[in-house]
């Protein structure tokens, strides 16, 4: 930051300020004079240099050095029009009286704000570049004028970044305080990619440690996956699970259904109404024109099936279709809706409720799923040596089966619950979704899974996990992102298949629910050991939050903060060294 005394030369003062912005041109000829143009404004005792450029805006110097920017500018709202009040000065008078003002920071843009009457002036002619050639307090001031909305950001200044990085000052000071701002990263990152397709009101991203598993056998290929979580002892859990894989002929997993689904929910006027209508549909040549109505909305979706289930006057139309290597749901939503336009021209007293009824059933809890299947049907299958059972799991085959039954089968069944009868299957599915791109609030149904269980004639430990409802895809939502794209790389499955649609989301299903089967091995391997608490323990409670108290705000974890050493004491470093790492960027764990 380089600071100027402005006793020393006002036109330094100008150039530091063109400098500063370069859409601010000074007449310096007018300025050197006892020219109008440059003015003072009597009552707020600031000055505004006026502008030689077609917008005119006016640049404010005085207050605006010691109070916030948005405060001189609300007080410059209630400033009279610029002709009414105010009168011409020389470059001596404000020579003057900037040197009562003390050194001034020329590079704070703050210190250089144009008034709101000023950059409604810029507005006015609606200048393509007037929101780019605005500074960021600039652009708040009008977001907090109602002249700008923040989610117009993106579209006015045609830079993502930026965009962020305003909205985030804005933001910031909605809540009151710049600095919550400071942990939440922004830098680095390619919005690009996200605006119009991932996220609206961006202010940053979170970062989620990842960390693979593998390498898994899995049908013959070795895969090394990757998982997004914060949950310590996951990975490694998942990890040896994999390693007794290992030991054995791998994982065999293959896809036995495909079909995304979307339910809409139409009424009629009475209830035989609706069976005549769902009679119609069932009907071969009626079923083969909706079909064809279908399938001509995408390259990709192809109708496999329509449910129609009827509930007195309401009919709930289930529709069922592939989605080459797309999860499918914008992709399905948007060709049933093509058909129930077709099908109110047909059925005029058909009245379309909503284009989903919840008989779909996408991102609730529902048995309809569990026993009908959504998206990718998967069975995996793994058969571990006994002696690979003690060695690397430390619990032998008998007591896995046992715990197979009385938790995974009685347990889940006295709780009722849909589709649980599994140890952890949620964990792992949320973690690779979260790595490869997919809709994380479809791990509800997508983590339904069976575990089994049982001794093969020789006395082997044979596992197997049923998931009938894996809505993943490898193409479109958040798998077009950089990051999630990479994740989807390792697993040699990244975007459409070359040459058959569809194949690529079936390497992810098969990969998720192999990996799933790996988890399900070591944790209820670390549940028949009694190891379950000794791990988490050790791997998942952080040393950090053990040394804050609820009462202590966040920063103090940065003053004091402690490196635990498995196995030894702590290690406590000094508070600046940690700070030092800190230092490094804008963004607390980004370096
Ligand atoms: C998209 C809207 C909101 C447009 O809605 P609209 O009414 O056309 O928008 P508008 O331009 O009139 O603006 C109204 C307000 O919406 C907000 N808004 C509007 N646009 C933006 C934007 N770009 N960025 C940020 N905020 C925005 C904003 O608050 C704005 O107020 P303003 O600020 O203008 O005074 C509306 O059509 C909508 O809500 N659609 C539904 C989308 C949705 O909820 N998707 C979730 C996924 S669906 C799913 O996953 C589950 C499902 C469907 O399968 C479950 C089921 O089976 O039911
Ligand atoms: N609309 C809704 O109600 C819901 C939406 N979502 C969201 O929907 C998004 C996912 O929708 P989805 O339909 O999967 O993705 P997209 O909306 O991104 O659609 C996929 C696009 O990729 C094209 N495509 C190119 N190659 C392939 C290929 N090999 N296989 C499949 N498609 C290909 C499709 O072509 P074509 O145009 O020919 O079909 C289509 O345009 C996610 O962001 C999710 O969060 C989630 C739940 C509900």
């Amino acid at each position: 930051m380089s600071s100027m005394n402005p006793t020393q030369s006002t036109s330094e003062f100008f150039d530091a300020a063109e400098r500063l912005n370069p859409s601010i041109i000074i007449d310096r000829d007018s300025s050197a004079s006892d020219s109008p143009s440059l003015q003072k404004n009597c009552d707020k005792d600031r000055y505004d240099g006026v502008i030689a450029d077609q917008h005119r805006p006016v640049f404010t110097v005085g207050e605006s050095r010691k109070n916030s920017c948005s405060s001189v500018i609300d007080n410059a709202v209630e400033t009279p029009p610029l002709n009414m009040k105010q009168k011409s000065i020389t470059v001596a008078e404000i020579q003057a009286d900037l040197a009562n003002l003390g050194p001034l920071d020329l590079n704070d843009r703050k210190n250089l704000c144009r008034t709101l009457v000023n950059l409604r002036e810029m507005l006015r002619n609606e200048p393509v570049d007037a929101w780019k050639e605005m500074t960021d307090e600039e652009l708040v001031t009008l977001m907090n004028d109602g002249s700008l909305k923040q989610q117009d950001l993106e579209k006015k200044l045609g830079d993502e970044r930026r965009a962020v990085a305003v909205r985030r000052l804005w933001l910031s000071e909605q809540i009151k305080c710049e600095d919550k701002m400071h942990s939440l990263p922004f830098e680095q990152y390619d919005y690009s990619m996200v605006s119009g397709a991932c996220c609206e009101n961006v202010i940053g991203y979170v970062p989620v440690p990842v960390g693979y598993a593998g390498p898994l056998s899995l049908n013959g290929r070795r895969v090394y996956v990757p998982m997004a979580t914060t949950e310590g002892c996951l990975v490694a859990s998942t990890n040896r699970g994999c390693r007794a894989i290992a030991d054995g002929a791998g994982v065999a997993a293959s896809v036995y259904n495909d079909g995304m689904s979307r339910a809409p929910v139409v009424q009629f006027e009475s209830a035989l109404e609706a069976l005549k209508v769902k009679a119609w549909l069932e009907t071969s040549s009626n079923y083969q024109i909706v079909k064809q109505k279908f399938d001509s909305t995408s390259g990709y979706a192809r109708l496999q099936e329509l449910k129609c289930t009827p509930a007195g006057r309401l009919l709930y139309l289930r529709f069922v279709a592939t989605t080459g290597d797309a999860m499918g749901m914008n992709m399905v939503s948007k060709a049933t809706d093509e058909v129930m336009v077709m099908l109110q021209q047909t059925f005029v007293n058909m009245e379309l409720i909503s284009l989903s009824g919840n008989y779909c059933v996408d991102k609730k809890a529902s048995a309809l799923n569990w026993i009908e299947g959504r998206g990718k049907s998967v069975v995996a299958e793994a058969v571990i040596p006994s002696d690979s059972v003690s060695r690397i799991l430390k619990t032998n085959v008998d007591r896995m089966v046992e715990l197979g039954e009385k938790k995974l089968l009685i347990g889940s069944s006295m709780a009722g619950v849909i589709g649980g009868f599994n140890a952890q299957a949620a964990n792992v599915v949320a973690a690779i979704f979260l790595a490869t791109g997919q809709d994380a609030a479809q791990v509800v149904s997508s983590s339904m899974c069976l575990t089994q269980m049982d001794k093969t004639a020789a006395g082997d430990l044979r596992i197997s996990c049923t998931m009938p409802c894996l809505e993943i895809g490898t193409r479109g939502g958040g798998t077009i992102l950089p990051a999630q794209r990479t994740c989807l790389e390792m697993l040699g499955c990244a975007g459409g298949h070359p040459t058959k649609p569809g194949k690529n989301a079936h390497i992810l299903a098969e990969t998720i629910c192999a990996t799933v089967l790996a988890g399900e091995l070591s944790l209820l391997a670390a549940q028949c050991s009694g190891d379950l608490v000794k791990s988490h323990l050790k791997m998942n409670r952080s040393q950090l939050n053990l040394m804050s108290t609820v009462s202590e705000p966040a920063v103090a974890l940065k003053d004091q903060c402690t490196v635990p050493k498995v196995g030894s004491h702590e290690r406590r470093h000094p508070a600046s060294a940690v700070n030092n790492a800190f230092k490094l960027s804008g963004c607390a764990n980004i370096v």
